[in-house]
C-alpha cells in the first residue's frame, strides 16, 4: 500500500501508522472465498484496500501461487492499482523456476545428453483481456525447450522469448526471460543469463541485425520495417469454424503402408485421425507430419516395398485408448480402401507419447520384442532399430529424447546408419502426385462419412543424404517444362498462348524428357502488366485440359499416340500465386501447384492480409494434397526494388547473407505451411530459393554456386529448410544477360546484348551447377537442350 510514512516516522505518531493486523484480517476475509484466478482474487484485494482505507491512493499486489504448474516452483502476478483506475494500470506475470531438460552447450556430454535448465519468465502485459493462461505459455516453453539443441544459453533463452512472446500475442508485447544451467558449474550454483525481448526482435530485419557478425558486410536497413509471417499469424483474431481445442498429450505415430494406393492410405489416415467424434470435436489434431519415404521391407523380406513416414498429433486421449482409435482408423482404411482397389494395408503405430513410457505386458513377457498384440508398450521396443521410423522421427523431434535409451532421436539415428553394414538396402524421399480431374469414388457415398483422398498418380523418388553434409548425394534430377499461356512472358511470351501450341510445346517437351508441365497464365517477370483472376484462369484451364484431353488417343498404338498418352499423363503444375487459380486448375487435371509468392500473396512487407490470404491458401492446398513448390521473393517483383537489402551475416568474403536471407525468410514461410494444425504434408512441399526475384546478380550467384546449403542440415543450429527437395528455375533469365553484356578485362570481348531466347547456352551453365549442387527439380524453357546439359552434368558428377 503506498502510504506517507512522514508524520508517523517523524512523530512516532501510531495514528498515522498503518494497522498491519486489520490489514491482514481484512486480506484473509477476501481471500477466504474460492476465486477463479489470480487476476480476479487480486481484483478482490484492491477492492477490500481501497474500502477499508479511503486514503489509499496506490496499491501493488503480488501474488504467487506455488505449485500451480507441474514444472515450475510457482507463477505470480504483480498488479498496480490506483483508486481512479477500473483495471491495474500495469500488470506483470511470472513463472518461476521452470525446469525443462534440454540439450544446450558444447561440451561432448552436453551434446549427447540433456541437462536441468531454470527459466524465469517475466511478462509485462498491457492489455488486460482474457485470463492469463500460465499453464499454455509454460507447455509451449516446455515443449520447445526440451525439442530443442543449441550451443548457447543465449539463443535458448530468446527462442523462450520467442515461444513466450508467440502464444501471447496481444496480451503482452514485452518478456524477460532469465535462463540458468543448474549443473553446469562446480564452484557456482549457475551459469545464467538474461534477456528481454520484443516481437519486433524476432522480425527479420532486426533478427538480421542481431545476427549481424561481419564488419565489411554493408548492410542496408530495409526501407520499411517487415514484420515476420508468424507474428502476423499470432495477431490473428481466432477464425470461427476452427477448432481451437487444447490438448493435454502429443505423441509421434508411425505411418507404414504396402499395398495398394499406399500415399492414398497414408492420406485417408491422417484425415480420419482428425474427424470429428460424436461430440462434433476432433479426437486428435495433426501438428506436424515427416518426410514419406520408400523403404524396403525388414523381417519379412519378400513382399512390397512399404511408404514410411510419421506425424505428431495431440489429443487428450490416453495411450490405451489411441491404440484402440488407431485400431479402429486401420480398419476402416483397410476396408475403404480394399473397395477400391484390392487388397491395401496400412500400419499405425504409437512410437512416442509425451515422454512417458508405457509397458502393458506381464513381467514374464517383458523381454520379447515381438508378439505385442493386445499389449501397449511405448515407446515402440523397436524404435532403434528401424531406420524407416527413426528418420521420420528425426525429421520432426530430432532432439526428444528416448525416454528408456536415455538419447536424443537423432542421435540414435546417427548411431543405426554408423553401424548398417553397407549392403543395407537404401531409403529413397518420396513425393506424390495425385491424379486430377479425380471424381469422388462413390466409396463416399457407400461408406457416409468417410472423407474422400484423391487416388495418386506417379511419385517422385529422392536419394535420402546424410543430415550435415551440405554436398549431396547426386541423382536423377526432374526437369520442370516451362509453357507460359501468356501474351507477355518475358521469354516465350505469346508463343504458347494458344491451345494448340500449349498442347505442342507439352508433347514435344515431354519427347524430350520432361518430368513435369509447369502452366502459367501470368508473367511474374518485372514490370509484367496486370492480369484479373478471371483472365488467367481462362488461360490456363483450357491448357491444363488440352493436355489431359490426350489420353482419349490412349487406344491407338501409333507413336504419336503412344507419346500423346504419356504427355496426358504427365505431372502439371500450375504456376500460380492465386489460389482460386490454383483450385480450379487442379480440379482441371493439375496435380502440383507452383506458387513463386509462397502462399502469401505479392504484398511487401507482409501483412495481416498477406496472413490471412496464407491461411486460405494452405487450407485449399492441403484439402487438394498436391505438392506445392513454395519459392523465395519478396512480393511482387515489379514493385520491390530493394534487392540488395539482405542484411544477414556473410562470411568474410562477404558472402553468404543471401544463402541466410533464403533460409530465414522462406524458412519462416514453410514452417508455417507445415507445422501446426491444418498444416500441409511435409512430404509436398519443394523448395526454390528464386533465382532472379529479389535479389541482385551477385545474390542470385551466391544461391546458385551453394544451393546445397539451403537445405542442408546445420549441425548447430536449426535449418527450416533441411531436408526439402529444392527446385531451382535459371531459365533465360536476365541476371544471365547481365554477365553477358558485362566486357572482359583483357578487352577480347566487349559484352554483347541478348534476348532471352538467345541465353541457351549461358542457360546450359547455370544448369550444370545446379545439378552439380543436386537440385532436385530444374525448371527450364527448352527442355530438350537443358536435358542434354543436365544429363551430361550428372554423368559428371554422379
Ligand atoms: N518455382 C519457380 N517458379 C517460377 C520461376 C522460378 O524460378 N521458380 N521463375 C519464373 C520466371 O520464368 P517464366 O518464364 O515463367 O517468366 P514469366 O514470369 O515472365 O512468365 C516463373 N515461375
Ligand atoms: N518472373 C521473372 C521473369 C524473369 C526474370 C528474370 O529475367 O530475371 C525474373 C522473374
Amino acid at each position: 500500500m503506498a502510504h506517507d510514512l512522514h508524520q508517523a516516522a517523524e512523530n512516532d505518531d501510531l495514528s498515522h501508522s498503518i494497522d498491519y493486523s486489520s490489514v491482514l484480517s481484512s486480506l484473509a476475509s477476501s481471500c477466504a472465498a474460492p476465486s477463479s484466478s489470480l487476476e480476479v482474487l487480486s481484483e478482490r484485494i484492491c477492492d477490500t484496500c481501497f474500502t477499508s482505507y479511503p486514503e489509499l491512493g496506490e496499491l501493488y499486489v503480488s501474488i504467487s501461487r506455488p505449485k500451480a504448474l507441474l514444472h515450475a516452483r510457482a507463477t505470480r502476478i504483480v498488479s498496480e492499482w490506483r483508486r481512479s483506475h477500473h483495471d491495474p494500470v500495469h500488470e506483470k506475470f511470472f513463472i518461476e523456476e521452470l525446469d525443462c531438460q534440454a540439450i544446450v552447450g558444447v561440451n561432448p556430454c552436453e551434446r549427447e545428453e540433456k541437462q536441468r535448465v531454470r527459466f524465469n519468465i517475466m511478462l509485462d502485459r498491457h492489455k488486460r483481456r482474457a485470463q492469463f493462461d500460465f499453464h499454455e505459455v509454460a507447455r509451449k516453453v516446455f515443449e520447445n525447450v526440451q525439442s530443442s539443441s543449441h550451443l548457447t544459453l543465449e539463443a535458448l533463452a530468446s527462442l523462450t522469448a520467442r515461444t513466450v512472446l508467440l502464444h501471447t500475442g496481444t496480451i503482452s508485447d514485452r518478456v524477460t526471460v532469465r535462463a540458468a544451467k543448474p549443473s553446469a558449474l562446480v564452484l557456482a550454483e549457475a551459469a545464467e543469463v538474461e534477456i528481454t525481448r520484443t516481437l519486433r526482435d524476432y522480425e527479420p530485419s532486426s533478427a538480421s541485425t542481431l545476427k549481424q557478425t561481419h564488419e565489411n558486410n554493408v548492410t542496408h536497413a530495409p526501407a520499411s520495417p517487415t514484420p515476420s509471417l508468424f507474428s502476423l499469424l499470432a495477431a490473428l483474431p481466432e477464425r470461427s469454424g476452427h477448432d481451437e481445442t487444447v490438448y493435454a498429450h502429443r505423441a509421434a505415430i508411425a505411418l507404414g503402408a504396402n499395398l495398394g494406393d499406399r500415399f492414398a492410405n497414408i492420406e485417408l489416415a491422417l484425415r480420419l485421425l482428425e474427424m470429428p467424434d460424436g461430440t462434433g470435436r476432433p479426437r486428435a489434431a495433426v501438428v506436424d507430419t515427416s518426410f514419406l519415404y520408400e523403404t524396403a521391407p525388414m523381417y519379412v523380406t519378400d513382399q512390397p516395398q512399404f511408404i514410411n513416414g510419421a506425424c505428431m498429433i495431440e489429443t487428450d486421449m490416453n495411450p490405451r485408448s489411441l491404440l484402440a482409435f488407431l485400431k479402429d482408423i486401420e480398419a476402416t482404411v483397410g476396408r475403404v480402401s480394399s473397395f477400391r482397389n484390392g487388397p491395401r494395408a496400412i500400419d499405425l503405430d504409437i512410437l512416442t507419447f509425451d515422454a512417458m513410457t508405457v509397458d502393458t505386458r506381464p513381467e514374464s513377457k517383458k523381454d520379447k520384442l515381438d508378439n505385442l498384440t493386445g499389449e501397449l508398450v511405448v515407446p515402440h521396443p523397436r524404435i532403434a532399430e528401424r531406420e524407416f521410423v527413426l528418420r521420420p522421427l528425426s525429421d520432426m523431434i530430432p532432439d526428444y529424447v528416448h525416454p528408456v535409451l536415455g538419447k536424443p532421436v537423432r542421435t540414435l539415428l546417427l548411431e543405426l546408419v554408423a553401424k548398417q553394414s553397407t549392403d543395407t538396402p537404401a531409403m529413397s524421399k518420396v513425393v506424390p502426385f495425385p491424379r486430377y480431374p479425380y471424381i469422388s469414388p462413390s466409396i463416399a457415398t457407400v461408406t457416409p462419412g468417410i472423407p474422400s483422398v484423391p487416388p495418386t498418380a506417379t511419385y517422385w523418388t529422392f536419394p535420402v543424404y546424410s543430415s550435415t553434409s551440405s554436398r549431396r548425394p547426386l541423382q536423377k534430377s526432374y526437369v520442370m517444362g516451362t509453357l507460359n499461356a501468356t501474351p507477355d512472358s518475358f521469354s516465350d511470351g505469346s508463343r504458347h498462348n494458344t491451345t494448340p501450341a500449349a498442347v505442342a510445346y507439352a508433347t514435344a517437351s515431354v519427347a524430350g524428357g520432361a518430368d513435369i508441365i509447369d502452366v502459367g497464365g501470368y508473367s511474374t517477370r518485372p514490370g509484367a502488366a496486370y492480369v484479373s483472376p478471371d483472365e488467367e484462369i481462362s488461360r490456363v484451364i483450357p491448357v491444363v485440359e488440352a493436355i489431359r484431353g490426350l489420353s482419349s488417343e490412349q487406344n491407338t498404338v501409333s507413336a504419336d499416340a503412344r507419346l500423346s498418352a504419356r504427355t496426358a499423363d504427365v505431372p502439371i503444375s500450375v504456376d500460380t500465386f492465386r489460389w482460386e487459380v490454383a483450385d480450379a486448375a487442379v480440379r482441371a487435371g493439375a496435380s502440383c501447384i507452383n506458387d513463386v509468392y509462397a502462399f502469401t500473396g505479392p504484398a511487401y512487407p507482409l501483412d495481416m492480409s498477406a496472413a490471412e490470404y496464407f491461411l486460405k491458401f494452405r487450407e485449399i492446398a492441403r484439402e487438394l494434397a498436391v505438392p506445392v513448390v513454395l519459392m523465395h521473393s519478396r512480393g511482387d517483383a515489379a514493385s520491390n526494388k530493394d534487392y540488395s537489402a539482405y542484411s544477414y551475416a556473410a562470411d568474410s568474403r562477404g558472402r553468404g547473407a543471401v544463402l541466410e536471407g533464403v533460409r530465414v525468410e522462406l524458412g519462416e514461410k514453410v514452417e508455417a505451411a507445415v507445422r501446426g494444425r491444418g498444416g500441409l504434408r511435409r512430404w509436398l512441399v519443394i523448395v526454390d530459393p528464386g533465382v532472379g526475384f529479389s535479389k541482385t546478380l551477385e545474390g542470385n550467384l551466391e544461391v546458385l554456386r551453394a544451393s546445397s546449403e539451403i537445405t542442408a542440415a546445420h549441425p548447430h543450429r536449426r535449418n527450416p529448410l533441411a531436408g526439402f527437395p529444392q527446385l531451382i528455375g535459371t531459365s533465360r533469365k536476365s541476371f544471365l544477360g547481365t554477365i553477358l553484356a558485362q566486357p572482359d578485362t583483357g578487352g577480347a570481348y566487349e559484352g554483347r546484348k541478348t534476348r532471352p531466347d538467345e541465353r541457351g547456352w549461358a542457360t546450359a551453365a547455370a544448369v550444370s551447377c545446379a545439378v552439380q549442387q543436386g537440385a532436385e527439380v530444374i525448371r527450364v524453357h527448352d527442355v530438350l537442350e537443358m536435358g542434354d546439359a543436365i544429363r551430361v552434368a550428372q554423368a559428371l558428377w554422379n
